[in-house]
């Protein structure tokens, strides 16, 4: 990936009395690159995260991905402010923020980034404009410049209309947005998100995915979206950075990780469905499936079919069947792995055991014992 050439760092709008008074005040806050290097957060013994390095450029939307406990929710914190990092440093855009090494580490006021928490608090006894301009107040903006930017945000996440409510007069999802309103107000140059989304309902949650990232671009922030939903991850990210136990396992575009995930973690966690992963020798045309195999090799779900009677390769336990977008997805058992394929129509939707046609060769092939790290 290439770095966008950085921009000038903002003095940044979040803590800036310098955005009072200035027609600064109406322009868009440029979004700074984000850079960790050898960032790690020990918590006592246990090691939470560990020499994680990644540059994303300006404007760039990084989701962290990964299972519970892997340390998104860590790192994101030290990205605000909220955790001291044990190792390692923090740059936003020229500005290093922290550094855990040399006990450096600037107050989240004083970093120029927003914040939407999972469980977003909004004043109960202020209305949606009050509360949305309750950041300017506290940075010094004027009068003036705090009303247009309160209109402006307001119609940004499209509240116009519910300006005087107050907060138990809304929906959960119109909260999100006049949460999110509140934290994109003062301009900061980074937005930070935690798993926002995860207390309103499946359909709202679809919904808000394109929204949030509509008012990330309009922004002009960077942002940084924790989650643990592939879906979500893949819908939402221009760079996505998988975890895994505290590191790093592999940072890309959505595209990228899809195509060429580097490791087999990465193969399994991600895809609907996942690539089919079997284990076996050799590489390439040469690849032959084995159980005590060292390796495993990648297959696409929609390029492994079901065999018919006396043919395929690979004996399995067809668990069930579900249907996708006018295909079927069966899952199969095989070797105690759950595999899931695609295949056209409902053919082969009957449990019980069948066998499996492999391509010639796996897309790629990954050490196993890596795999089971
Ligand atoms: N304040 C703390 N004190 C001790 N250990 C902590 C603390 N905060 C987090 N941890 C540990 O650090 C590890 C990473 O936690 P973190 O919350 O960053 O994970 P996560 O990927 O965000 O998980 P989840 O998706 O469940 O929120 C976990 O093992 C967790 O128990």
């Amino acid at each position: 990936m290439t770095p966008a050439p950085a921009p000038a760092p903002t003095a940044s709008g979040a803590s800036g009395a310098s955005a009072s008074n200035s027609p600064a005040a109406a322009a868009p806050a440029p979004g700074v690159p984000i850079a960790l290097r050898g960032l790690g957060k020990r918590f006592g013994d246990a090691s939470a995260v560990a020499d994680v390095t990644l540059e994303v450029p300006a404007g760039a939307f990084l989701v962290l991905l990964g299972p519970s406990g892997c340390g998104k929710s860590t790192t994101l914190r030290m990205l605000a402010g909220l955790e001291e990092p044990t190792s390692g440093t923090i740059a936003l855009g020229d500005r290093v923020v922290a550094d855990g090494d040399a006990g450096m580490h600037l107050s989240p006021g004083r970093r120029g980034v927003g914040m939407v928490f999972q469980g977003y608090a909004l004043w109960p006894h202020m209305t949606v404009r009050q509360n949305i301009e309750w950041p300017l107040r506290v940075a010094r903006w004027s009068a003036a410049d705090r009303r247009a930017r309160v209109a402006e945000t307001l119609r940004l996440v499209e509240l116009e209309g519910l300006a005087e409510r107050h907060p138990a007069q809304l929906s959960g999802g119109q909260q999100q947005r006049v949460a999110i309103a509140r934290t994109i107000a003062p301009r900061p140059g980074v937005l930070l998100f935690d798993e926002p989304l995860s207390n309103l309902d499946a359909r709202l949650r679809v919904d808000m995915r394109g929204e949030l990232v509509r008012v990330h671009r309009e922004s002009g922030a960077t942002s940084v979206y924790v989650t643990h939903d592939q879906s979500e991850a893949l819908a939402m990210a221009t760079h996505v950075a998988v975890m895994r136990a505290g590191r790093l396992e592999q940072l890309g575009t959505p595209d990228e990780l899809l195509r060429a995930p580097a490791t087999a973690f990465v193969a399994e966690f991600l895809g609907t469905p996942a690539a089919v992963l079997v284990p076996g020798d050799g590489e390439g045309t040469g690849f032959m499936p084995w159980r005590e195999g060292s390796r495993l090799g990648m297959y696409r779900p929609d390029e492994v079919a079901l065999a018919p009677a006396d043919g395929g390769e690979l004996d399995v336990e067809v668990l069930e069947s579900a249907p996708l977008a006018g295909r079927t997805v069966v899952t199969v058992r095989h070797r105690g792995r759950r595999l899931a394929i695609v295949t056209d129509g409902a053919a082969g939707s009957s449990a019980g055991a069948a066998r499996l046609v492999l391509p010639a060769s796996p897309v790629r092939t990954f050490d196993r014992a890596e795999g089971a790290r």
